[in-house]
């Protein structure tokens, strides 16, 4: 069976000074999970945020926490992540030396596990975890902005990734330049969770419900194809 469509808004764009409203506005919009950015300033070069305000919004969440977490070191913090309710916890392959040893960490922590791959990283990077993961987040744009332009080129990896996850349990997801006009070319390459945070969040809370809606509607177009 292929893995459902999943549209996870990307709460970076949200308005921080009232994130549980934000949240509630989402999920009432149709979200299927929020998206979670976590930045440190230097693996990426921005600043966001950490596991106190994903405790925060926990209450808020009747889906689930997509936790990115943008970070170098990830290890000493995974913990901290689960206690505070986050249900995927992705971490970058880019971002420490043991990717394998933080995704059993992971898996060991009761939480669903997660390999992201930046645009420059080459796919072979998640052949010796297939077994520890339950998602793979190949990056659409450099991290650590929203609102940056979708790299086309990437359209290849997500082709790439699919061949190796074939019918396996993992959903594959992008996050990045995620528009109506990008959704379809992700989805026929093999994607089925989109981030999106600077279109979903364009006109606000009244506007939300429309545009997952139009992100949806391109993306499951694509995928009847
Ligand atoms: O991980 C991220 C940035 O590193 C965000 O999830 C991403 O930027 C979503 O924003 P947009 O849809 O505006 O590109
Ligand atoms: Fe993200």
């Amino acid at each position: 069976m292929p893995r459902p469509i999943v549209i996870a808004p990307s709460i970076l764009s949200a308005d921080f000074a009232s994130l549980g409203a934000e949240v509630r506005a989402i999920e009432d919009a149709g979200a299927d999970w929020v998206h979670y950015d976590v930045m440190d300033g230097h693996f990426v070069p921005n600043l966001t945020i950490g596991p106190g305000v994903a405790a925060a919004i926990r209450p808020h969440v009747k889906t689930k926490i997509d936790t990115h977490l943008m970070i170098s070191p990830a290890d000493p913090y995974l913990d901290e992540f689960a206690e505070a309710g986050c249900d995927t916890i992705t971490i970058h392959a880019e971002a420490g030396p043991h990717l394998h040893r933080s995704l059993q960490h992971i898996r060991k922590l009761g939480k669903r596990a997660g390999v992201a791959i930046n645009p420059g990283t080459p796919p072979d990077v998640v052949d010796y975890v297939l077994n520890l993961v339950d998602l793979i987040l190949v990056m659409t744009v450099n991290p650590g902005f929203g609102g940056q332009a979708f790299i086309p080129e990437t359209v290849a990896k997500i082709e790439a990734i699919r061949a190796k996850v074939g019918h396996r349990d993992i959903d594959i997801e992008v996050d990045g330049g995620i528009t109506p006009e990008t959704a379809p070319l992700v989805v026929a390459a093999g994607a089925n969770a989109l981030v999106a945070g600077s279109f979903v969040f364009q006109g606000g809370p009244s506007a939300y419900a429309a545009n997952i809606a139009a992100i949806r509607r391109a993306a499951q177009a694509a995928a009847k194809r």
